[in-house]
């Protein structure tokens, strides 16, 4: 079995899920923000609606893998857990009387256990029986602080890494918040016999190298198919971000063209899914706001080494409909006046997984969104997600493709 994600709307056939867990019973007002969430979340609930959610990707016929099941999985390979000593349980991170303790907390704990708190957290007290040896970061933390930040954005499975075509890329996250995340992917894709028993194809970010500022984001990056890729830039992917994957991409030899749309650097619009999503093999759902002087550029390969030329586009669409070779392509911007657009878009109203072509999963409250794409031929299945939401991710979000076949236009 290989996995491969050809297109973003052709049928889901496996995907990556993560059911919230007692990271979500981490938020506190005092958190949230730096933690990336707009609230303190009703934590059974969102369980629930996720587990709705999961059973609607059932339903459609998704293969769904829960990522803390595939981590705690992979945790009992060998070397996995030697993997996370030497990037997690480290003297730089915790302080040197810490790092042989940890290691051995890492070494012993039950797999399940070890899992759920590489998620979930650990706070001072949980530890501090077990842990003898003078540190100064121990005396400093009061009982109830964290000794390892919880993370919630790993609800965001889009995030921390992407397929495209035959390769995976691992990403280096640009929020302090979500940065760990990507230990726990590598942990599974490097150990998990699932992966290890296949040949990945790593794009980018699957070794230890600081990336500084060249960060990129799963919820940037579209297959959109025909040997191309399209990507956001703004908040989250750095232009040195794209470039690194572009060249990885163009090098990897199925890929000879990368659409770069620059998005605004705020919260609204920190992924290019937040404002567009591809819904059909011929249609995206578009914020019908999206401010007018936004650029985008085309890369275009130039030999197999990886470079390329880069052009400014004079509008996008029309290139993505070039690339795709569709005449007449499907821009659907929901008729709303502005603050309704931006009330549904804030609720991720443009933030759809298909799951086939023209068949896809968004949150029920945008009404006026959902409704108008029905009436273009769209089904739209209505996902609950009024504590999910919270979290400001909507089920694009939660979703990442490890297979998925290609359209043709
Ligand atoms: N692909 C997406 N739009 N993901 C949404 C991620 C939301 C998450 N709270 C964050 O700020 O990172």
């Amino acid at each position: 079995m290989s996995f491969h994600v050809d297109s973003e709307v052709g049928l889901l056939k496996q995907a990556i899920v993560h059911r919230p867990g007692l990271e979500l019973t981490r938020l506190t007002p005092a958190n949230v923000e730096e933690l990336l969430f707009d609230d303190v979340i009703w934590a059974d609930r969102a369980r629930l609606e996720h587990a709705a959610f999961v059973g609607q990707l059932e339903a459609g016929g998704v293969l769904v893998h829960e990522f803390e099941t595939l981590l705690a999985e992979a945790l009992d390979q060998t070397g996995a857990r030697t993997f996370l000593q030497e990037r997690l349980t480290t003297a730089t991170r915790f302080g040197p009387a810490l790092d042989a303790p940890l290691d051995e907390l890492v070494a012993s704990t039950p797999a399940p256990i070890l899992a759920s708190l590489l998620i979930g957290g650990v706070l001072k007290r949980d530890v501090a029986a077990l842990l003898h040896a003078p540190s100064l970061l121990m005396e400093y933390l009061a009982p109830d602080d964290f000794l390892l930040r919880p993370l919630p954005n790993h609800l965001f499975q889009r995030d921390n890494s992407a397929w495209i075509y035959d390769g995976v890329s691992v990403n280096p996250m640009a929020k302090p918040a979500r940065q760990r995340e990507t230990i726990n992917s590598r942990v599974v894709y490097n150990f998990h016999p699932m992966f290890a028993a296949t040949q990945m194809n790593y794009l980018y970010g699957n070794d230890s190298s600081a990336h500084d500022t060249a960060t990129v984001e799963g919820g940037d990056i579209t297959v959109i198919g025909n040997r191309a890729v399209m990507i956001g830039m703004g908040e989250r992917s750095t232009p040195q971000g794209v470039e690194i994957l572009s060249r990885s991409l163009f090098q990897s030899g199925n890929v000879d063209t990368v659409i770069v749309v620059e998005l605004p650097k705020e919260r609204a619009f920190m992924h290019l899914d937040t404002v567009m999503t591809m819904i059909d093999r011929d249609a995206f759902c578009v914020y019908p706001f999206l401010p007018a002087e936004l650029r985008s550029f085309t890369l275009k390969a130039m030999g197999d080494g990886g470079d390329f030329k880069i052009e400014e586009n004079s509008e996008l669409f029309p290139v993505v409909a070039e690339v795709l070779g569709v005449d007449d392509l499907r821009i659907l911007k929901t008729p709303i006046d502005k603050m309704g657009a931006a009330r549904e878009q804030w609720d991720d109203g443009n933030n759809f997984l298909a799951v086939a072509p023209g068949v896809i999963l968004g949150y029920e409250r945008n009404v006026a969104t959902n409704a108008y794409l029905a009436d273009q031929g769209i089904r739209v299945v209505p996902v609950v997600g009024e504590e999910l939401g919270r979290g400001r991710g909507g089920p694009r979000c939660m979703t990442c493709p490890i297979e998925r076949e290609a359209v043709s236009a």
